[in-house]
């Protein structure tokens, strides 16, 4: 069924070509791969990844728990263990370095990008067909493989005060699980009709640009308006 049918990630990389370039040449992303990110827009930023990160977390669980095999409850469950295993290394070495313990951190509260990029996946995850799911979940994986890769191969300033985000998502460990996450959502579209795939489709693209909108949010140091 899946021989003379293009991969739904083929497809879906190219109809967001554009979107990924405007990622990818956010000011934040240049300037955290040239070390000149400002302090207060990385702190935001990952301040706001801590509380994205858990509830990614939930998502892929809730994704294993849907999975149509014993393989994607593994693959799903293994990667909300490790989004777990991410934040609780960020409170060590970020936030410790900025002097945000557990107590503030879970004091501030998430920012309107954050909280719509949760929201979004959260209730794609509890009301969404596994294959729906699936595409919520898979650009924040990828993305973040592509611009990490780009990143790496850009940030040649010597102390980068980035240098351990850039090295977690620009290594090879982490490039295996964002094959491993398109590899599942490819087959799984290969046996779904037209509709799911479109539906897949649009999951992709809000993610997509949920993902612009929070790196676009941390560089404004966004908050809520009242
Ligand atoms: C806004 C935002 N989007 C994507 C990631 C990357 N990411 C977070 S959890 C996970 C899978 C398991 O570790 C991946 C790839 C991030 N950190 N923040």
């Amino acid at each position: 069924m899946s021989s003379n049918v293009t991969p739904f990630s083929a497809e879906a990389w190219r109809r967001n070509a554009d979107l990924y370039e405007a990622i990818r040449t956010l000011p934040f992303n240049t300037e955290l791969a040239a070390g000149a990110l400002r302090q207060d827009r990385f702190q935001h930023y990952i301040v706001q990844d801590g509380h994205y990160l858990a509830d990614y977390a939930r998502a892929l669980a809730i994704a294993a728990a849907k999975a149509d095999d014993a393989n994607g409850i593994i693959q799903f469950s293994k990667a909300a263990t490790e989004a777990i295993v991410v934040e609780r290394a960020l409170h060590e070495t970020y936030f410790a370095r900025f002097g945000i313990d557990r107590q503030a951190f879970e004091a501030i509260a998430l920012s309107p990008a954050c909280h719509h990029y949760t929201a979004f996946l959260l209730a794609t995850a509890y009301a969404q067909p596994y294959p729906v799911v699936l595409a919520a979940l898979l650009p924040c994986f990828w993305v973040y493989g592509e611009v990490g890769k780009d990143i790496l191969a850009n940030a040649t300033t010597p102390d980068n005060p980035y240098q351990a985000w850039i090295d977690t998502y620009g290594g090879e460990d982490f490039q295996a699980a964002v094959d491993g996450a398109i590899a599942t959502t490819d087959r799984v579209a290969a046996g779904e009709t037209l509709a799911t795939r479109e539906a897949m489709h649009l999951a992709f693209q809000r993610a997509m640009q949920l993902e612009w909108m929070f790196w676009d949010s941390a560089h404004r140091l966004e908050a809520w308006p009242v």
